[in-house]
C-alpha cells in the first residue's frame, strides 16, 4: 500500500526504506525502529512516542499549536549557549529565529538525536550548516512568510531617513521644535539601488517604483526577465554604487557578501548617499560606515541589523545622529510571525514525519512524485551497497565504487541523488558506527575517502519504469567470495525491481535471482545433482524459512552459483555444514 497526501508529501510504503536510522538504534532514541510497514523517511520514523521539539525563540501561536498536534513542545526562551547544549540531547528538533546561534557544539551535544533545525525566518547565517550536515541534521527555513514584512520595513526606513522621522521625533519629545534642522530630501525621481534582487529586494523595488523612484538593482544571480517585469534595470555593482542616491541591501550574509560595503566601496559611492540595511549587519564593515558617515560621504544610514546583536551599548553607529536604528524588526509584524510560525512548524513536522522538506537548506529536494517512483530503487540501492561491502575480504579498504544505472530515460529525467546517497548508506553502515542519510551521505563518503562515481547506460525502449537495473561495483579489493569478482576484476552485484520488490540478479558474472529481504547465502558449487537438496535439508533442519532460491551456472556440468534467500539467520553450525558439502567450493552468508 502506498499513501500520498499531495498537499504536503506524506509517503508511506511497505518497502523497507530509511534514510536515517541505523539498524540498531541507540536506546535513547524515541522513535522505535518500526517493523513493517516502514515509512519512507529522511530523518525519522514517527511511530510510537512523540518527538520533542525545542522552540528556543518566540514564534507565532499557530505554529506552536500545529507542533503540539505532533510533538511534545518545549518553549524555552533566552537559553544560554550552555543551557541549549544541555537540553539539545533530549530533542529531536530545534526551532530558532535569528537570536540563537546554532553552533557546532550544539550539534555535537545533541549526540545524534537532533534530526532537524528549523529556522523560523530566512537568514540561516546563525546556523552552522556544515556542522549540521556532518551530523546528518536537516536544516529547514521559512523563506517566504516574512518577505513582505521585511520589504515594508525597508520602505519604512527609506522614508524615515529621507524625512529624518526618528531624529525629529526624538527632538520633539525632548521639548524642541527644530523645523529648519530636519528638512528632508524627496524620494521621487531619485535613484534607488537594490542590492540583492531576491524575494525581499524585488518587493522593495516594486514599492519604491510606486513612490516614483528610479530603481536599479544589482544581483549577479537574478534573472533579467524578473527585473524587467517590474521595470527594474539590473546593473553592475560599480554602476549601482556610483549612480545611487539610496542603496538598500537585501543579499544574504555569506563569505562572499561579508563586509561587501567597506572603505573601498564607500570611496566609490555618490557623495551624500543614504544606505538602508534590513539584510544582515555583517554585509557592512561597521567601522568603515562610521568613517563614511563622519566624512559626509554617506549622509544617512538606517540599520535594522548589526554585526553583533544586540549591539554593544557604546556602539558609535547606533548613537550616530545620522543613523536610524531598529532592533532587527524586519520580520516582526503580527501577520508575518503567524505565517513564519506555520511555515516552519509545517516544515519541521514534515521532516520529522519523514517527508523531504521543500525548504531544506542542506539536502537535495526530491519532488514527491519522483520520490514515490524511486522508492523501490532506493531500497534496492541500499541493499546492493550492503551486499557489495559484505563481499569485500577483511583488510581491503573500499575506496572506489562505481554505480551504473541502466535506464531508458535520458540523464535529465532521472534524478539519482537519492540512490547515490543510499548506496553510500549501504556501503558504510554495515562496517561502521556512523549513520548515513541524504543530508550527510556525500560528506561521510568524502570523509572516508570513498570515491563513488555514477555511470548511465541508456537503453532503448519506453521510459515507463525509471530504471531497468542497477549495478554496484567495488574496485581494487579482494573478495571473500571469489565468484563475486566479475571479468572486470571488481566485486559486482546487480539488481532489478520486480513486482515492486528489489531483487539481486547478478553476482560477479553469474546470473541469479533472489528477492532482497531477510538474509542470503551465496554458494558456488560444481554443477551436479543433489546439491540443492543437501543445502535445503541443512537449512530446514534449523527451522529457517527459505524465501527464494535460484541457481545460475556458467554451462551444464561446470560451476553454478546458488542464491538462497532466508527469513532468519541460520546457526553457525548450519553454515559450517553447508561449507562441508564436498561439491561446495565457496559460500558466504550476507545480512541485508
Ligand atoms: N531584517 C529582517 O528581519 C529580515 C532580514 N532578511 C534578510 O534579507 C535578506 C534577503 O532575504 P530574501 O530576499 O528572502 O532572500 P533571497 O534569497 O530571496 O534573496 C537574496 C538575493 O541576494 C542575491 N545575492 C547573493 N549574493 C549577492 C551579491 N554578492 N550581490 C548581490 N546580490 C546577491 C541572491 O542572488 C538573491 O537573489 C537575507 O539576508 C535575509 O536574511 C529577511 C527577512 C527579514
Ligand atoms: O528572516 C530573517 O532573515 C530575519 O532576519 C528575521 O529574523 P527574526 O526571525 O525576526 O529573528
Amino acid at each position: 500500500m502506498s499513501v500520498i497526501s499531495s498537499s504536503n508529501l506524506t509517503i508511506s510504503l511497505n518497502t523497507t526504506i530509511s534514510l536515517s536510522w541505523r539498524s540498531s538504534l541507540p536506546s535513547r532514541a524515541i522513535f522505535p525502529r518500526p517493523k513493517k510497514p516502514k515509512t519512507l523517511v529522511v530523518l525519522a520514523t514517527a511511530l510510537g512516542a512523540k518527538p520533542t521539539v525545542l522552540v528556543a525563540e518566540k514564534i507565532g501561536d499557530a505554529g506552536i499549536q500545529l507542533l503540539k498536534t505532533f510533538a511534545n513542545v518545549d518553549c524555552s526562551y533566552n537559553l544560554s549557549p550552555e543551557e541549549l547544549c544541555t537540553k539539545i540531547s533530549l530533542c529531536d528538533a530545534l526551532i530558532v529565529r535569528s537570536g540563537t546561534k546554532v553552533t557546532r557544539e550544539v550539534f555535537e551535544s545533541a549526540m545524534g538525536r537532533l534530526k532537524v533545525v528549523g529556522r523560523a525566518g530566512v537568514g540561516i547565517d546563525n546556523v552552522d550548516i556544515s556542522a549540521a550536515t556532518e551530523h546528518g541534521c536537516l536544516v529547514v527555513n521559512a523563506p517566504t512568510a516574512n518577505t513582505i514584512a521585511a520589504a515594508e520595513h525597508g520602505i519604512a526606513l527609506l522614508t524615515a531617513v529621507s524625512r529624518n522621522v526618528a531624529q525629529a521625533d526624538a527632538s520633539v519629545k525632548a521639548g524642541k521644535w527644530e523645523r529648519n534642522k530636519y528638512v528632508g530630501v524627496s524620494l521621487v525621481g531619485k535613484t534607488l539601488a537594490v542590492m540583492g534582487f531576491g524575494k525581499v529586494g524585488s518587493e522593495v523595488a516594486r514599492r519604491a517604483k510606486g513612490l516614483g523612484m528610479q530603481v536599479i538593482a544589482h544581483d549577479p544571480y537574478a534573472p533579467a526577465d524578473r527585473a524587467r517585469a517590474i521595470g527594474v534595470e539590473l546593473v553592475s555593482f560599480e554602476e549601482a554604487l556610483t549612480t545611487a542616491d539610496f542603496i538598500s541591501l537585501h543579499m544574504p550574509l555569506t563569505p562572499a557578501t561579508s563586509k561587501m560595503f567597506n572603505d573601498e566601496t564607500f570611496s566609490r559611492v555618490k557623495k551624500g548617499v543614504r544606505i538602508i540595511n534590513v539584510a544582515r549587519g555583517g554585509v557592512i564593515d561597521e567601522e568603515a560606515l562610521l568613517r563614511a558617515l563622519d566624512s559626509g560621504v554617506v549622509a544617512q544610514a538606517a540599520l535594522d541589523v548589526f554585526t553583533e546583536e544586540p549591539p554593544p551599548q557604546e556602539n558609535k553607529l547606533v548613537r550616530h545622529e545620522n543613523v536610524t536604528v531598529t532592533p532587527h524588526l524586519g520580520a516582526s509584524t503580527t501577520e508575518a510571525q503567524e505565517g513564519v510560525a506555520l511555515e516552519i512548524a509545517e516544515a519541521v513536522v514534515g521532516a520529522l514525519r519523514g517527508e523531504l522538506a521543500a525548504t531544506a537548506v542542506n539536502a537535495p529536494m526530491v519532488p514527491a512524485e519522483v520520490l514515490l517512483e524511486l522508492s523501490p530503487y532506493v531500497a534496492l540501492t541500499e541493499k546492493l551497497g550492503r551486499l557489495a561491502v559484505q563481499l569485500v575480504a577483511g583488510g581491503s579498504g573500499v575506496k572506489f565504487v562505481k554505480v551504473t544505472y541502466a535506464s531508458t530515460r535520458g540523464p535529465d529525467d532521472l534524478d539519482t541523488r537519492l540512490l547515490r546517497a543510499m548506496v553510500t548508506k549501504g556501503l558504510i553502515e554495515p562496517v561502521s558506527s556512523v549513520f548515513v542519510n541524504l543530508v550527510n551521505a556525500d560528506f561521510i563518503a568524502k570523509q572516508r575517502g570513498l570515491r563513488l562515481t555514477e555511470e548511465r547506460i541508456v537503453l532503448d525502449g519506453s521510459p515507463e519504469k525509471p530504471l531497468e537495473f542497477i549495478q554496484v561495483r567495488i574496485a581494487n579489493v579482494e573478495s571473500k567470495f571469489v565468484s563475486a569478482i566479475s571479468n572486470s576484476g571488481e566485486i559486482t552485484v546487480e539488481g532489478r525491481v520486480k513486482d515492486g520488490k528489489p531483487h539481486l540478479t547478478k553476482v560477479g558474472s553469474f546470473g541469479v535471482d533472489v528477492s532482497l529481504e531477510g538474509s542470503i547465502v551465496l554458494c558456488r558449487q560444481s554443477d551436479q545433482p543433489g546439491i540443492i537438496g543437501k543445502v535445503g535439508n541443512i537449512i530446514s533442519e534449523e527451522n529457517v524459512n527459505v524465501n527464494f532460491m535460484s541457481v545460475g551456472r556458467i554451462a551444464p556440468g561446470k560451476q553454478a552459483v546458488m542464491t538462497i534467500g532466508l527469513d532468519e539467520e541460520p546457526s553457525r553450525d548450519a553454515l559450517k555444514k553447508i561449507g562441508e558439502i564436498t561439491a561446495v567450493e565457496e559460500f558466504v552468508f550476507l545480512k541485508l
